[in-house]
This record gives C-alpha cells, sequence and structure tokens, in this order.
C-alpha cells in the first residue's frame, strides 16, 4: 500500500478531494462526491491527469457512508490514507494558520457552525467520520479565512460599537485558500508586485483585494454570505431587509437564515436555478437579469476594491464560473473598459490565461485554483 494525503473540500452539495503521495506530494487521484449526503450521491474518481478511474453510486445517503466509499476506492488502488486536511470555512479569529485537529479544536470549530450553515457542520460531519473509522488518524483543519489575516484593521471593522470588534463581530473574508493559490501564481504572470483583484466566482462567489499577493480587503465579510451575489446566497444586503421579514413577515431566526443562504442569489432573483449554466443557457427574462445583476454586482465590487488600493493593475477570474464561462468573464472585462481593459475576445473564448490584448493598459487573466494544493502546502509542517 502506498501512503498518502487526503486534502477535502467539503461544500454543502459535492465533496470534492485530491489524494497526494505522502513521500513525493504528486498528484495521484482527484474524486468528487456529487449530492453528497442527499440521495443519488455518486463518486468519480480520475488519476492525477484527468483520465476516468472510476463511477460508482453510492447506496444511501450517509456522509460517514460517503467517507468509508472514498477510503474503499482508495485502497482498491492500493492507496491508504496517512493524513486528511480539510478546507474549514470559518477559523474566527482563533485561527490564523492550518491547525492539527484535537477533540479541543473541534470544539471551537463547533462554535462557528451558525457564521457558516452551508459548510462548518458539513466539514465538522466529514472530520467525524475519518475520526470514527480511525481516531489516531492525523487530521488538519486548513482555513478559508486565514489568507486574510493580512488585511488592515481598517479594512476588518464594521461601523457597529467597538466592543463587537473585540468580540469578533467583524470582517474575515473567505475563499482564502483559492486566494493563496492564486497568489503563488502572481510571479509567473509578472504581477508579484502588482495591485490586483481576484474573483472567486462559484457557487459561492467573493472578490479579493490583494497588494504584492497579501490580502488587503475582501468582499466577504462576518459570514460567507456578504459580498457578491452568489448562487444562492444574496450577497451584501441592507440589514433593514431581515428586520422587514421578521416584522412585516413574522419569519424566525431559522426562516431567515433559509432566504439568506438557501432562497436568494441566482436561484432566488432567476426563480430557475442556481445554476450559472443553465441561466446561460435559459432565454426566460428572469434568468436573464440574475445573470445581469451578477456581473453588475461583481464590476461594482472591483471597483470598490480598486478604489481601497488606491489602484489596479489587473483582474483574475478563478473557480468554478470564473474558470468556464467566456460569457461572464466578457461582460465583466468590458464593463471595466472605461478603466483601460481591452479584452482580447478569441483568447476569451480559447481559455488562454491573459484575457486582454498585447495593448491593453490593464490586464485581465483567467488562472484556475487550487484550493487542495494550497492546503498541502500550507500544512506541509504539520505533515512532517
Ligand atoms: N461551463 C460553465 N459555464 C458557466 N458556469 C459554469 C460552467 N461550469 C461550471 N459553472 C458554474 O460554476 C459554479 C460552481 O462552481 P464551483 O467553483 O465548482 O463551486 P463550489 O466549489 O463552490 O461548489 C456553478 O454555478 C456552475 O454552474
Ligand atoms: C466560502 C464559500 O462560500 O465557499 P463555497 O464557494 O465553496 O461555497
Ligand atoms: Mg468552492
Amino acid at each position: 500500500m502506498r501512503k498518502v494525503h487526503l486534502a477535502i473540500n467539503a461544500g454543502s452539495a459535492t465533496l470534492k478531494f485530491r489524494a497526494y503521495a505522502a513521500d513525493s506530494h504528486g498528484l495521484l487521484v482527484k474524486g468528487l462526491v456529487e449530492h453528497f449526503g442527499q440521495d443519488g450521491g455518486r463518486l468519480t474518481l480520475t488519476d492525477g491527469k484527468g483520465l476516468p478511474l472510476l463511477k460508482q453510486e453510492l447506496a444511501g445517503t450517509g456522509r460517514d457512508l460517503a467517507v468509508a466509499a472514498v477510503i474503499n476506492a482508495l485502497a482498491d488502488r492500493q492507496l491508504t490514507v496517512a493524513a486528511v486536511l480539510h478546507r474549514v470555512v470559518h477559523g474566527g479569529n482563533r485561527f490564523s494558520e492550518p491547525v492539527r485537529l484535537t477533540p479541543q479544536v473541534r470544539v471551537s470549530l463547533e462554535e462557528f457552525v451558525a457564521l457558516a450553515p452551508l459548510h462548518q457542520p458539513v466539514s465538522l460531519a466529514v472530520i467525524d467520520a475519518f475520526t470514527a473509522l480511525d481516531e489516531r488518524l492525523l487530521q488538519i483543519a486548513c482555513f478559508d479565512t486565514a489568507f486574510h489575516s493580512s488585511q488592515p484593521e481598517v479594512a476588518t471593522r464594521f461601523g457597529i460599537a467597538r466592543h463587537w470588534h473585540a468580540e469578533g463581530v467583524r470582517r474575515y473574508g473567505f475563499h482564502g485558500l483559492s486566494y493563496a493559490a492564486i497568489a503563488h501564481r502572481l510571479p509567473e504572470l509578472g504581477l508579484a508586485e502588482a495591485k490586483v483583484v481576484v474573483c472567486h466566482l462559484g457557487s459561492g462567489a467573493s472578490a479579493c483585494a490583494m497588494v504584492q499577493g497579501r490580502s488587503v480587503a475582501s468582499s466577504m465579510g462576518f459570514s460567507a454570505v456578504d459580498g457578491l451575489l452568489m448562487g444562492t446566497r444574496p450577497g451584501a444586503l441592507d440589514p433593514e431587509v431581515l428586520l422587514y421579514w421578521m416584522e412585516h413577515e413574522g419569519m424566525g431566526v431559522a426562516e431567515v437564515r433559509r432566504e439568506l443562504y438557501k432562497n436568494s442569489g441566482l436561484l432566488g432573483v432567476s426563480g430557475l436555478s442556481a445554476d450559472m449554466r443553465e441561466l446561460l443557457a435559459s432565454h426566460a427574462p428572469a434568468a436573464r437579469e440574475a445573470v445581469e445583476l451578477f456581473c453588475y454586482r461583481v464590476v461594482r465590487e472591483i471597483g470598490a476594491l480598486a478604489a481601497a488600493m488606491k489602484g489596479l493593475d489587473a483582474v483574475i477570474f478563478t473557480a468554478g464560473i470564473g474558470e468556464r464561462s467566456p460569457e461572464i468573464r466578457a461582460r465583466v472585462v468590458k464593463q471595466l473598459g472605461w478603466l483601460g481593459f481591452e479584452l482580447d475576445l478569441s483568447a476569451n473564448l480559447a481559455q488562454a490565461r491573459r484575457l486582454t490584448t498585447p495593448a491593453s493598459p490593464r490586464s485581465a487573466w483567467m488562472i484556475p485554483t487550487d484550493e487542495e494544493g494550497e492546503m498541502l502546502r500550507s500544512a506541509a509542517a504539520l505533515l512532517g
């Protein structure tokens, strides 16, 4: 059996993972569980280059069952898990680097469940499933909030009474593993010293202002519901809307939370789907409006982050929509034309890295993210 380090990226509906050789750190297997913890769960494995290895329907809905299926599928390929790295979305103000999971750390992570209801409970369930199989297994938590700990205090404060900030009611920022992965790529793009806005556009979406590869501001705040329009989350919302729902509609905390995390965003605005592919393929006016609002909010946020950095050299698109949708990228870059972005239409369609013309005063890029690779890199010291 060959030992692997397994990097796990658990989301509300999918579990993505990558297995790396423990000795060489080479990528051996990529995997995905769709409908994770739901009916119709399905496990797909490919090798490191993406060639198919396995497609398997899961019998049952348990997350522990899916985790066991992953371990068995790896064992069938003579791979045994020596350590697990988990993407944990919320580390609050307690964790700014990867940490070995102990019972005490797990209790701390539980505190942030209400602030990341789509993610934190799922990560905890996956951690528990591995612990149940082998309580001595080395498990490490890598945090989405950590990359943003470099932000100046002004970028982290809300305009509320000071004591709240000290108590942890502040802006954190998320998608940090993704942003760190992109930050490592900046030197090869000639952007090591640049002022850059990175747009992570996936099911969750956010934007991050980076100066010299460090986060200085982000669109996400106390939770991953702030900022851009997302699949099912509204992004920035006047808090009075919540009071209106509670006072006039009699909604309680659980209903408000459901509205914020499950019924809003692209799904809520379109009334059709949270999936950008379906909306782009639809001729329904509400679907077009949802796409238009999505792009408008990205453009507005880029403007705000550029002002916060007092300048802008480049915009980088990443994650599901950012990596795979030429149409969304084109709409955003065209709306930034007045700032000196000149889209190269054919490069964008051809999925090239650089999306702007050679003469464009400012550059736009498409760079695939690598959250799992970043987990491995950031946890190297703990892996020994
Ligand atoms: N070819 C494509 N064109 C447009 N959107 C796409 C394409 N492929 C995937 N997406 C969108 O990417 C989003 C999922 O992104 P992803 O980064 O995988 O999300 P997450 O990891 O947060 O679940 C979905 O909205 C999906 O519709
Ligand atoms: C933080 C967050 O929103 O993550 P995801 O995009 O994976 O949902
Ligand atoms: Mg994601």
